[in-house]
């Protein structure tokens, strides 16, 4: 059968056609477009209808492709960032990005609701200021309230994108579970965090599981593009429970990175616990399709290269990602080290700025030129994942034996072999559209192609090249390891 996978980043919106022949899963990229976040008015939004007229483009030219035989679409995204839908059916809000300041300026308020540590053990979460809840209590603090009070439905944005066209409001699993509005133990909404926030639960829609049908195309839908009717499926919607769930990952204790405008590595757990060492590392207990759990932690990942890249653009220097490594690579080891997780690199503007100043307050030289900015970022962010590994095996008493990096941030090779030096185990590169390979597994188990998410990871592994990366020049890595653990400390 033949499907449409549409994944959206925070820079870059991409879709597949994909053909399953009962062995192996081709696919083929029918659209791209870009995203961004657009500042306006002292706010940062996304351009939902931007988003939705890519969507409809997109699926114009895959239906074409396959002479209108698709079987079925599935979406996926980043999280947390979502719509309101008014009593009539339109859509009543613009779409705010989770990096909105909103949440930072209520934040005292908001944790005096519920204390970080108690949110942590009521949803196994991660804190984080971009957390649906969050934003949600930030409206509330700032007295947006009303809008909550007023709307009939909350749709994160894939859902809300299925709503458009199909009319159905439902709320996918694993994007539901990355709330901090999700309860664990009863894979419902959290009545008491919504409770203790203000939030309507009315408001919220009924939860489904990836891997089922959300609805089907409505009548308009069909005559806007052309077609017949087809299924809309629940994937694993929030864009890292899709790359997950493609891992190529048979045996042993792998973990994995998905790696794009945030890295996210993590293992996967069949079981979700949280206390005082979570807490500590700010673990976050992510829900993954077949209720596998992502066990991980976020960190700043390829965003401080973007934002760089885009500052570089706006003073009329053009650089592709490839040419900023291969700049970075020319240059000198270990000039500069940053945390990539300090908080100011969150915000966008002004990273090189940002990244000087981190430098000069630990004692560092200042990079100057582009190749050393992103060398230092790139270093930086090898030794963060071995930070994180280091922790990942502490909670869970159980050695990681290599890792998998998941998504386009696998084609940086140089960051991928920094992360083999400064990990000290073997990576595997692939696949590098891991999030649009998972989708397409979910929405093959909702058609009856395949059984479950493991036969669906051998086909992964037939179908896409994964590369290895083998560990190097050990002893100096852990030797600067050690120093950048003392520079986290040190902010
Ligand atoms: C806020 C981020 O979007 C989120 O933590 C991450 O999981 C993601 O969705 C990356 O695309």
């Amino acid at each position: 059968m033949k499907y449409i996978a549409f994944d959206l980043g925070a820079s870059s919106g991409k879709m597949m056609l994909g053909s399953f022949d009962g062995n192996r899963l081709d696919t083929e990229v029918i659209h791209r477009f870009p995203n961004c976040q657009i500042s306006a008015n002292g706010s940062l939004y996304w351009n939902f209808l931007g988003i939705y007229q890519n969507l409809i483009e997109g699926l114009k030219t895959g239906f074409r492709k396959a002479d209108g035989q698709i079987a079925g679409l599935g979406m996926d995204s980043y999280c947390n960032d979502f719509g309101l839908i008014g009593k009539s059916g339109d859509i009543i809000t613009q779409m705010h990005c989770y990096r909105d300041a909103r949440t930072k300026r209520n934040r005292d308020k908001i944790y005096d609701l519920i204390s970080e540590k108690e949110l942590h053990q009521l949803t196994g979460n991660q804190n984080a200021l971009f957390n649906t809840a969050i934003q949600l209590a930030a409206m509330i603090q700032q007295g947006d309230g009303y809008l909550l009070e007023g709307c009939e439905t909350l749709l994160h944005l894939p859902d809300l994108l299925a709503y458009m066209l199909t009319g159905e409001r439902k709320s996918e699993y694993t994007i539901a579970s990355v709330t901090q509005m999700f309860d664990y133990r009863t894979n419902l909404w959290h009545k008491e965090v919504l409770k203790r926030f203000m939030i309507p639960e009315r408001i919220l829609a009924p939860i489904v599981e990836p891997g089922s049908v959300v609805g089907h195309a409505t009548r308009e839908m069909q005559s806007l593009l052309g077609t017949g009717g087809f299924d809309v499926i629940a994937v694993g919607e929030h864009d890292t429970a899709s790359a997950v769930a493609a891992l190529p990952a048979l045996s042993g204790n792998p973990a994995y990175i998905s790696s794009g405008t945030w890295s996210l590595m993590g293992v996967e757990t069949c079981d979700f616990f949280t206390n005082e060492t979570t807490f500590k590392y700010n673990i976050a207990f992510e829900g993954g399709v077949e209720h596998r759990y992502r066990m991980l932690k976020n960190v700043m990942g390829l965003w401080i290269i973007q934002e760089c890249r885009r500052e570089y653009q706006t003073m009329g220097q053009e650089y592709s990602f490839g040419e900023l490594a291969a700049l970075a690579a020319k240059e000198a080891p270990f000039k500069a080290l940053i945390d990539p997780d300090w908080e100011e690199f969150y915000e966008p503007g002004r990273m090189l700025e940002k990244i000087r100043k981190f430098c000069s307050m630990t004692g560092q030289k200042e990079p100057e030129t582009p190749g050393q900015f992103v060398r230092a970022v790139e270093e930086s962010l090898a030794f963060k994942y071995r930070w994180v590994m280091d922790a990942l095996e502490e909670i869970n008493g159980k050695k990681i034996d290599c890792i998998h990096i998941l998504g386009g941030g696998g084609q940086d090779r140089l960051l991928d072999q920094f992360t083999a030096n400064a990990c000290r185990r073997p990576v595997y590169v692939g696949p590098t559209e891991a999030a649009l390979a998972g989708n397409f597994l979910m929405q093959m188990k909702a058609k009856g192609e395949i059984r479950d998410v493991l036969q669906g990871r051998e086909i992964i592994r037939k179908s896409f090249d994964i590369e290895e990366f083998l560990p190097a020049d050990q002893a100096v890595w852990e030797e600067k390891y050690q120093y950048f653990k003392t520079l986290l400390k040190s902010v």
